[in-house]
């Protein structure tokens, strides 16, 4: 598989809480890549949280700190990327994004609210009714995420080990689509 990859970056899209960190960290362990986590990344390179930067900067100005880390990172190879829940949001990250091959893990709004409702740390939960937050969030970007290069479907009671071994089995059917359209 490594070798059809031809180290090829895979990142990972989806709505927070979908797993793109957790599942991120098995995939690079399983393809030998290294991982990086653009929220990670962002908290670490401006020493604020991301709940930080949004209260003091706005979230306009954490999405242009999302698309330069973006931009830098497509230069590199070999990597699992997990990406913020919003890059999905603004064109220009979509040309960074081709670079590699996309994954959006789509997991229903119940188990997203299930697995987010005890966390504080997502600024954009920070809402009254986090579930309707959620399902409001998810309906204004599905048609965004499901530009991605290949959909995994999770239902609840899926492992992450599962989920990443999902992904290494149908990995191999992208590849074809993309050496056929070359063709
Ligand atoms: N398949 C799974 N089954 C059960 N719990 C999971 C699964 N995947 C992730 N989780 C849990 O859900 C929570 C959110 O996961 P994670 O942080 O990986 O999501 P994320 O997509 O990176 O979110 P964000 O966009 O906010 O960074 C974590 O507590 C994680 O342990
Ligand atoms: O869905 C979103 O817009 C976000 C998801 C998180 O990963 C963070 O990037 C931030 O909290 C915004
Ligand atoms: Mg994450």
């Amino acid at each position: 598989m490594q070798e059809r990859l031809q180290s090829i970056n895979l990142y990972l899209i989806g709505m927070m809480g979908s797993g793109k960190t957790t599942i991120g960290q098995i995939l690079a362990k399983q393809l030998d890549y290294r991982f990086i986590d653009t929220d990670e990344l962002i908290s670490k390179v401006a020493n604020q949280s991301i709940a930080e930067i949004f209260a003091t900067e706005g979230e306009e100005a954490f999405r242009d700190i999302e698309s330069q880390v973006l931009s830098q990172l497509c230069a590199y190879q070999k990597f699992v990327i997990s990406t913020g829940g919003g890059i999905i949001l603004k064109k220009m990250n979509w040309s960074y994004l081709r670079h590699g091959i996309i994954i959006w893990l789509n997991v229903p709004v119940e188990e997203l609210y299930n697995r987010l409702k005890e966390d504080t740390t997502r600024p954009l939960l920070q809402h009254p009714d986090p579930l309707q937050q959620l399902q409001t969030l998810l309906e204004k970007r599905k048609s965004l995420y499901a530009q991605a290069d290949l959909e995994i479907m999770i239902n609840s009671g899926d492992t992450p080990e599962e989920i990443s071994n999902q992904i290494l089995q149908k990995i191999p059917s992208i590849l074809k689509k993309q050496s056929d359209s070359l063709n």
